[in-house]
């Protein structure tokens, strides 16, 4: 049990307890083992009375290893509301030190929480009192690396709190070239563009299988600590980023080269002093500010530069986020009604079987056959229909000519004669009459079905596509009202649900 907290349940016991299942579409790879998260926490050098945001909490393995690690106070963000309960029970067991921020990270800001849980500001060069970890989805941890590493220079932000160090879990690929030396293979944009800032440094490499699913990569955590002093005094981060990227671009070619790609002239302009025949893997960080710097200022560069990626980059991931957290939720109410009609189907064929016994029943009152019928009704109920219908023909006229007789020889009035034939058919008389009915209007009902799939899909993409925050009770509202109807044809359903791509859906985006 964790140092510091009152006995709690397992965090495996939350997940059952709460139906917390991670969602595999969002990358959700808890790490459920707490020696593992606690030898993260002492490797990242401990946080006692440090406060720590911890970004993507989810059930809370991590956040109570870094409560027991002594931490003053821990702000957990998560976006996803089903761990909402679970960090709340943690919450309450911590007496004050974790407070739960339900939110996307790409939307905090870090300098307010900061300040309002009252974190204390150290002045840059010190090492400061705040930290930031996360186990984060991998893409959403490279574009909130990038958040914060633009934070650095004009100390906005985390920034404002002093040097704050990040902890990050990546896939350990993209640890690699993060923290990757000049003249190695893993040398690319983002290590330049990481290293001009922080100083990186892998402290732990954990392999695939200790997270809960387990994704399909190891992964690592990285340290970054931001620089006392960057490499090189970058004019403009968005052209750095620019050249940074179009170099890189160019990774088989000498820089004399491949720099023609920002612009005509541009190696006369801006390599001036720099070795021309090196290839971007083996150019320095400070080389790649003085030709941004340069870049920044040059007459010579093309107009409209796309620096889109720039400025986008936060927009598209939680565009990216949001789209895949519909798709989940369109999936999972799939699943629900299927499952529904599942139920729905087998008390149907119930129903149905009750039925084709009654039928059997009846038909063995008028028939001598009792096995016989009884094995065709199952078979085929059509032609056990019609069997009885001509029965029952045959039947209603051997009773005629009786009562003909009987009416004949003044026994019985006529009123009775009828009222008797009457009493004794009209049973099975409906019940065919319904049968035959029946085959048409199933017909009918699956038409109306795949109606009803169709409207309620395209309503959903209509919603989707205008943001419609009720798409999910309209859709499951007409789900509710075609399970009322009594007739309707499960496995037809079930097949146009089978049938339904859910990268169709995705397309229409
Ligand atoms: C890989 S899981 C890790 C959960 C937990 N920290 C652990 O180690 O078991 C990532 C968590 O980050 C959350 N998350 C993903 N994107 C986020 C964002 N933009 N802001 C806040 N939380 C996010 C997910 O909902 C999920 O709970």
């Amino acid at each position: 049990m964790s140092k510091g907290l009152p006995p709690m349940p397992k965090i495996q016991e939350l997940i059952r307890l709460y139906g917390l299942s991670a969602k595999q579409q969002l990358s959700q790879n808890f790490l459920l083992d707490l020696n593992i998260t606690s030898k993260i926490c002492k490797l990242a050098g401990g946080f006692k009375d440090c406060t720590v945001i911890e970004v993507g909490a989810g059930p809370g393995g991590l956040t109570r290893s870094i409560l027991a690690a002594g931490a003053k106070k821990v702000i957990a963000v998560e976006m996803d509301p089903r761990f909402y309960p679970a960090l709340k029970m943690l919450e309450e067991a911590s007496e004050g030190r974790l407070s739960i921020v339900m939110a996307n990270m790409m939307d905090v800001d870090e300098a307010q929480i900061l300040s309002d849980y009252r974190a204390e500001k150290t002045a840059w060069p010190q090492q400061s009192k705040v930290k930031l970890i996360g186990n984060l989805p991998f893409n959403v941890g490279t574009h909130l690396m990038l958040k914060w590493l633009r934070q650095i220079q004009p100390q906005e932000g985390l920034y404002q709190f002093g040097r704050v160090p990040l902890y990050l879990m990546f896939q350990k690929e993209l640890s690699d070239r993060i923290a990757a030396p000049i003249g190695t293979h893993d040398y690319t944009r983002l290590s330049v563009m990481v290293q001009q800032l922080y100083q990186p440094k892998i402290i732990y490499e954990v392999p695939r299988k200790v997270f809960v699913p387990a994704p399909k990569v190891d992964a690592s955590v990285i340290a970054l600590e931001p620089r006392i002093k960057p490499i090189g005094d970058v004019q403009s981060p968005e052209y750095f980023e620019y050249v940074c990227r179009e170099i890189f671009t160019q990774k088989r070619k000498v820089l004399s080269n491949g720099i023609k790609i920002l612009g005509p002239n541009a190696e006369k302009d801006l390599l001036e002093g720099i070795n021309v025949n090196l290839r971007p893997q083996n150019v320095t960080i400070e080389d790649f500010v003085k030709i941004a710097n340069r870049f920044t200022a040059w007459e010579g560069k093309k107009k409209n530069i796309d620096l889109l990626e720039f400025k986008n980059q936060g927009k598209s991931l939680r565009k990216d986020q949001k789209q895949e957290q519909e798709i989940v939720d369109l999936q999972n109410r799939m699943k629900k009604i299927k499952t529904k009609l599942r139920e729905k189907e087998i008390e149907k064929q119930e129903k149905k079987k009750q039925k084709d016994l009654e039928l059997a029943q009846a038909l063995a009152e008028i028939d001598n056959e009792p096995d016989e019928m009884a094995q065709l009704v199952p078979k085929d109920k059509q032609k056990a229909t019609q069997h009885m219908s001509t029965l029952l023909k045959q039947s209603q006229e051997d009773d005629q000519d009786e009562y003909d007789q009987l009416f004949d020889d003044e026994k019985v009035t006529q009123e009775e004669h009828y009222q008797h034939l009457l009493d004794k058919y009209q049973d099975q008389i409906d019940y065919v009459k319904e049968s035959q009915l029946e085959r048409a209007h199933q017909k009918e009902i699956i038409k109306q079905n795949r109606a009803i799939i169709d409207t309620t899909l395209i309503n959903n993409n209509n919603n989707n596509s205008k943001k419609n925050n009720n798409k999910n009770s309209d859709t499951d509202n007409d789900f509710d009202q075609l399970l009322l109807d009594e007739n309707i044809d499960y496995e037809a359903l079930l097949n146009d649900i089978d049938n339904i791509d859910i990268n169709d859906i995705k397309k229409n985006y």
